[in-house]
């Protein structure tokens, strides 16, 4: 018999059904495991293949006025300032800011079209509901998006973009942002359409819209809690526009009720998932301190 190559054995494998994912049966941990190395194995196959239609995920991506002004921050620190004049707080301490261009977001969206139909088996994320379109980013989380091209692109928004950005906002942060996560969702009408309030097990989340111009949706509104105005704030992502929050604001999204919206939905936390302690004392740090790399290796703690 001839033997499969890991594309091939990874589109053979038979998924746990999706109830034994949702009552997170130890066979579903089991499959995961047992099949990591075949599945990142697939992946960079599948990327050799594709190699002439993938277009590169790089920093052309970006909103070029946050592009400009991170760069500018990475190398003189001090000028982080035209950072944060990009960034409009929309509710207390919940800022927005334009991520990516809407103008390349089709492009992105068919990198992702094209995730979708290598048929290789991906682990819904299942934080709070079993996300039926979703994806998990990280490395630490099994099932994850394992294309190389995509995991340079992930680790290049959390260490370059959302780390710092988070830093200047939130500085008692620093010493729990070390370590990554990162899960897509996709919510349209009949299926996975809202998610109730909650707060996310992160010190600080970034959420990132991913729909192009012409992907419309109604409903949807992201909701946080304001703690100037005790209500609930509602926000409309438009194409490529960001939100980060602290992972204890409680937050909820509302029902769809047409089209489609996808996002990115990144978390940083300490070590083992350690979040800063409540009403810390954050303590006065440098630009130079902001505007660095973790040194601490990234472990293997996944909330989910
Ligand atoms: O619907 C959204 O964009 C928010 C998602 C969210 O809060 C979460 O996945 O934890
Ligand atoms: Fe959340």
């Amino acid at each position: 018999m001839m033997s499969l190559n890991p594309l091939q054995s990874a589109r053979a494998l038979t998924l746990p059904s999706r109830e034994a994912m949702l009552y997170r049966e130890p066979s579903v941990e089991q499959f995961w495991n047992t099949n990591q190395d075949l599945l990142s194995h697939a992946w960079q196959e599948w990327e050799v293949d594709q190699k002439d239609d993938l277009l590169p995920l790089d920093s052309s991506l970006l909103d070029k006025d946050l592009r400009n002004a991170v760069t500018q921050a990475w190398q003189d620190p001090t000028k982080e300032l035209a950072v944060q004049d990009l960034l409009q707080e929309v509710a207390s301490d919940v800022f927005r800011f334009q991520f990516f261009d809407p103008k390349r977001l089709a492009d992105l969206r068919d990198y992702l079209e094209s995730v979708w139909d290598a048929q290789i088996p991906l682990r819904p994320p299942y934080g709070i509901v079993l996300n039926r379109r979703g994806a998990m980013l990280d490395s630490r989380s099994e099932g994850y998006l394992a294309a190389p091209s995509f995991q340079t692109f992930y680790r290049q928004m959390i260490d370059m973009y959302m780390r710092p950005i988070a830093r200047m906002l939130f500085p008692e942060i620093i010493g729990y942002d070390d370590q990554a996560f990162g899960f897509s969702i996709h919510y349209r009408p009949n299926t996975d359409n809202s998610i109730r309030p909650h707060t996310d097990a992160s010190a600080v989340t970034l959420n990132i819209n991913l729909n192009p111009p012409d992907a419309l949706f109604t409903g949807s509104t992201v909701d946080f809690y304001d703690s100037e105005t005790g209500k609930m704030k509602g926000i409309t992502f438009t194409p490529g526009s960001a939100i980060l929050h602290r992972g204890k604001v409680v937050h909820a999204a509302q029902p769809i009720t047409s089209g489609e919206r996808t996002n990115f939905v990144l978390w940083l936390f300490g070590e083992q998932g350690r979040l800063p302690s409540q009403g810390a004392q954050p303590i006065p740090v440098d630009a130079n301190e902001r505007w660095t790399l973790p040194t601490t290796a990234p472990d293997d703690y996944a909330p989910f």
